[in-house]
């Protein structure tokens, strides 16, 4: 099933031409990482898919519900983690898991069930802005998965994060994935595209260059890396 179909997508912020002429579909239960130079519309790209943005010409479906119109339905339906994951400091993790549960009518059942599967114990007490970044990222991942969502969307989900803490938190992704359920995220990181995503897709101011799985763009363009290979679409070398 295609979880997610974009086609002949344009946005623009004024006379920002953001987006342009972006198509896409992402099969259920693939990682598909979005990749480019600042300011080239990843984040925009997301936003868009996540209901947060409307788009100026195109089409775009999400989990079969066509976006704008079947906004509500999108979004009961996925996971977010933002940017530098926005999150209220002073909350602590318990009472976070609590207030999300109760957007999507949770019981502590299935709060219970998150606590354990993320390890979160020795942290329910704990304020938000006192955790290191690996545990605050994991503890948004948890929060982002408390309604059991089929699509998962990160924005930089390991920014910042030290290699340990990168490294666990990619093992929880996977984990997750293994469950067939789908997972976009964007990320600077042409290591975690090389060893985690099973396609990335390379946008280049707003235009998508290369829509591949990694060892594939690797082959063809005779590289062994993958940071090579961003470079050869990006920088043409
Ligand atoms: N709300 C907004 N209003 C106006 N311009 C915006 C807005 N959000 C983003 N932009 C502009 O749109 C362009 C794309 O931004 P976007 O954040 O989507 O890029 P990005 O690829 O995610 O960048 P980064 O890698 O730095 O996170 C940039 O020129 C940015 O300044």
């Amino acid at each position: 099933m295609k979880i997610v179909k974009v086609k002949n997508l344009y946005k623009s912020y004024g006379s920002n031409k953001v987006l342009k002429d972006v198509s896409f579909e992402i099969e259920e239960g693939e990682i598909v990482g979005i990749v480019g130079p600042n300011g080239t519309g990843k984040t925009t790209l997301l936003e868009i898919l996540m209901t947060l943005r409307k788009y100026d010409e195109g089409e775009v479906e999400v989990l079969g519900a066509t976006l704008p119109e079947k906004a509500d339905f999108v979004r009961s339906q996925i996971g977010v983690i933002f940017q530098e994951g926005g999150m209220y400091a002073y909350i602590k993790v318990k009472e976070a898991l609590d207030l999300f549960a109760s957007f999507y009518s949770l019981g502590k059942d299935r709060i219970d069930e998150i606590v354990e599967e993320f390890e979160l114990h020795q942290y329910l007490n704990v304020k938000f802005h006192k955790l290191s970044g690996g545990w605050k990222q994991r503890c948004l991942l948890a929060i982002a998965f408390l309604h059991n969502p089929k699509l998962i969307f990160l924005d930089e989900p390991t920014t910042g994060l030290d290699p340990k803490a990168t490294q666990i938190l990619w093992n929880k992704i996977k984990g997750i994935k293994d469950d067939n359920r789908t997972i976009l995220l964007t990320t600077h990181s042409m290591e975690e595209i090389d060893q985690y995503c099973d396609r990335v897709i390379i946008l280049k101011d707003g235009m998508i260059v290369a829509d591949d799985n990694p060892e594939n763009l690797k082959m063809k363009l005779d590289k062994r890396y993958f940071n090579e290979v961003y470079f050869s679409y990006v920088e043409g070398v």
